[in-house]
């Protein structure tokens, strides 16, 4: 048997960093070796299994990241953007693989992601669910499909305790529309429509955020046209389906060159 991977999971005490513990220390596959928490947060310095109200799992909680990803194999990291910038770079230093699950990322902050040529191996997309990621696809074939009398609409929804918006996931799929479109989303991307908006535009790409309750992550892609609409939908009842992408990438980095790949490559998606 292979030896289990050692993964360090970052901000532990989050929603994803709990639900990652959870599913990294269920698989066979993988071992907890770090779990890294802000410096001040209560946890620091606790045993993980403790400060979670459970039993010691021997790990214990810390902010010293340089030491933590010591003879780690690979980083999850579902934090915030500026904190993703730095583990990225500090696990470019030690040589361990990242996997990016942070959204709202401004196009600045990921071109401060440490390069290929820097030996960093980094796995980074806005939803690691394979459901997604099949929609993804789907949305680029549909686009491809369809010419401009079909108005593109992307309307996601999220918990009450989400940040950012809209979703990275909406973003990964508002993309997809505009490449099978052939087009730029920058170009044609309406993001916020509030007073005399004026009719839609033509082409364009709209997206629309809700935000309730406990409600996990649903995403909608609607072609609207004269007469008909067609809805592709996605909707995760449990955050567990991004935790087992997330662990997916992890063990699908090892052998892999440096290098900046997304879910479509660990999954296979990726058209050649
Ligand atoms: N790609 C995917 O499949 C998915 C992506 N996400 C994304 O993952 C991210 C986290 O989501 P979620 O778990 O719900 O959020 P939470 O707020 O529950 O957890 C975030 C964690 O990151 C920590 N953190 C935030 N800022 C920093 C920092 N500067 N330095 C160190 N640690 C920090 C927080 O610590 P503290 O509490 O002290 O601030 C907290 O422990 C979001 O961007 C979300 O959109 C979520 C689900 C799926
Ligand atoms: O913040 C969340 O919760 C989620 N974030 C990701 C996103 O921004 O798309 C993925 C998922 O929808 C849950």
């Amino acid at each position: 048997m292979t030896k289990p991977m050692g993964i360090v999971v970052t901000g532990v005490s989050g929603r994803m960093g709990r639900m990652l513990v959870e599913t990294i220390t269920t698989s066979e596959k993988a071992r907890l070796v770090g779990a890294l928490e802000r410096a001040g947060h209560a946890w620091i310095g606790q045993d993980l299994g403790q400060a979670m109200g459970s039993a010691p799992m021997g790990v214990m909680v810390s902010d010293d990241i340089a030491q933590t990803l010591e003879g780690a194999d690979v980083v999850i990291d579902f934090t915030a953007p500026t904190a993703t910038i730095g583990f990225a770079q500090a696990a470019a230093r030690a040589g361990v693989a990242h996997v990016i699950g942070t959204t709202g990322m401004s196009g600045a902050e990921i071109a401060q992601l440490p390069p290929p040529s820097r030996d960093a191996l980094i796995v980074r997309a806005g939803n690691m669910s394979l459901g997604v990621n099949l929609l993804v696809q789907l949305t680029k074939q549909v686009a491809a499909a369809l010419d401009e009398d079909y108005d593109i609409e992307v309307i996601e929804a999220h918990h009450n305790q989400k940040v950012d918006a809209p979703s990275g996931t909406a973003l990964m799929l508002g993309e997809a529309a505009a490449q099978g479109r052939g087009v730029m989303l920058e170009d044609v991307s309406d993001r916020a429509r509030d007073g005399i908006t004026g009719a839609r535009q033509r082409g364009h790409i709209g997206f629309a955020a809700i935000r309730g309750g406990d409600i996990v992550g649903e995403h909608d892609v609607l072609f609207a046209a004269t007469g008909e609409r067609i809805i592709l939908r996605h909707v995760a009842s449990d955050r567990s389906v991004f935790a087992r992408g997330a662990l997916k990438a992890a063990l699908w980095t090892a052998g892999k060159a440096p290098g900046h790949y997304d879910m479509l490559d660990v999954l296979g998606l990726s058209e050649q």
